[in-house]
C-alpha cells in the first residue's frame, strides 16, 4: 500500500494478511516521498500491526531517494526492507552492507524484488547473496513492461520468468510471492491468477487492495481436501510401516509424497493458529 495514503496505512491494522509492504516506490508521487518515509518509519515503530510482518518498499537503487530511504528505514527497524529491482548479487551484498552500517536489527531482513530480465536470469546468485535476504517478490508489472509483453488471463507471456524465479529461488532455500494482479474488480480473474501461483509453486501472492486478501488466503492455504488427502498418506504410510512403496486411493505413495504431506499438514496448523490468533 502506498505510504502517503493514512486511510490504507490505518486499515492495514485490521486486514486478515500475513505481511504487509508499505511502499515508497511507484505508489508515491515525487514530491509525497519524504512524508511517506516518515510514515512508514511511524508505522514500523509504533508496535500497532499486530502479528503482521511489517515491510518497507523503499526506492530503487540509484534513485535521488534511496540512500536516505535506506538509512531511514533501516533505523526504524521493520520486519523486512522490500528492496525493488534488484539485479545482481553485488547489489544484495552492498544492500546488507549498507543495511548493517545504518543500524537495521538483525531481526530486519532484505526482501528483493525481481522484476528486470537480467535479475530473472540471475534469480539463483540474487537468493543466495546473503542470508539475510529472506524473501524474493516476483514484479510482474515491470517485468511485463521490460519484455514489451502484454497482460493475459493464463500469463502465458510470463511462464519462463516465473518459472525461472521459482527455480532460482528454490535452489537457494528462499521464500517467493507471486507479483499482483492489477485489476481489483476483477475477482475471478484474481482467483485464477492465485491458483496458477500455488499450482506453480509460490509461497504466497502480493496483493493491491483489500478485496483480494480474503481469495489469496483461501487459494494459498491449503483445502479441506488436500489435509484430508495428507492425512490419509500418513495413516496409510504408517500401516505399511518398513514397506519403501505403499498406495492411498489407488496412487503410489513413497516417502517423497509422505514429506509433502507433512508440509501439507505444517502449513495447515499455522494457518488454523493464526486464524485462532486472529479471533
Ligand atoms: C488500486 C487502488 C488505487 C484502488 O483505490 P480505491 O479505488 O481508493 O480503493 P477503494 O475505494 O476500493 O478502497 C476501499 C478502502 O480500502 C482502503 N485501501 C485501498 N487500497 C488499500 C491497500 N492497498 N491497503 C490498505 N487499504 C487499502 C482504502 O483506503 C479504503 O479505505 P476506507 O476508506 O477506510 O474504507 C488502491 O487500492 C491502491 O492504492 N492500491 C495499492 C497500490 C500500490 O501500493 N501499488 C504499489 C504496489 S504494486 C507493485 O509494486 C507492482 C510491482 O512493482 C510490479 O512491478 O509488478
Ligand atoms: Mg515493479
Amino acid at each position: 500500500m502506498p505510504s502517503s495514503n493514512a486511510r490504507a496505512l490505518d486499515k492495514a491494522k485490521t486486514l486478515p494478511c500475513d505481511a504487509l509492504i508499505l511502499d515508497l516506490e511507484d505508489a508515491v508521487a515525487p514530491d509525497a516521498k519524504e512524508a511517506a518515509r516518515e510514515a512508514a518509519c511511524d508505522a514500523a515503530r509504533s508496535g500497532e500491526y499486530g502479528r503482521r510482518e511489517l515491510t518497507i518498499r523503499i526506492n530503487g537503487i540509484g534513485t535521488p531517494w534511496h540512500d536516505e530511504d535506506l538509512r531511514a528505514v533501516a533505523a526504524a527497524g521493520p520486519d523486512a526492507i522490500v528492496v525493488p529491482k534488484v539485479g545482481s548479487a553485488d547489489e544484495v551484498r552492498s544492500l546488507v552492507g549498507a543495511m548493517e552500517a545504518a543500524g537495521a536489527p538483525a531481526r530486519t531482513t532484505l526482501w528483493a524484488m525481481v522484476e528486470t530480465p537480467g535479475a530473472i536470469l540471475r534469480v539463483e546468485e540474487i537468493a543466495s547473496a546473503s542470508e539475510r535476504l529472506s524473501v524474493l517478490v516476483m514484479g510482474t508489472n515491470d517485468l511485463v513492461k521490460e519484455l514489451y509483453a502484454e497482460h493475459v488471463p493464463g500469463r502465458q507471456p510470463l511462464l519462463a520468468g516465473l518459472g525461472l524465479a521459482l527455480l532460482g529461488a528454490r535452489a537457494a532455500g528462499k521464500v517467493i510471492l507471486d507479483g499482483v494482479y492489477n485489476d481489483v474488480k476483477d475477482t475471478e480473474g484474481f482467483l485464477a491468477e492465485c491458483t496458477q501461483g500455488r499450482q506453480l509453486g509460490f509461497d504466497g501472492k502480493t496483493l493491491v487492495h483489500p478485496g483480494q486478501v480474503a481469495g489469496a488466503n483461501e487459494a494459498f492455504a491449503p483445502s479441506e481436501q488436500a489435509v484430508e488427502e495428507a492425512r490419509g498418506i500418513l495413516q496409510a504410510w504408517e500401516d505399511g510401516k518398513g514397506s519403501g512403496v505403499v498406495t492411498y486411493n489407488g496412487k503410489m505413495i513413497e516417502n517423497l509424497h509422505v514429506e509433502s504431506a507433512r508440509r501439507v499438514l505444517t502449513m495447515h496448523e499455522a494457518v488454523t493458529a493464526l486464524e485462532a490468533d486472529a479471533s
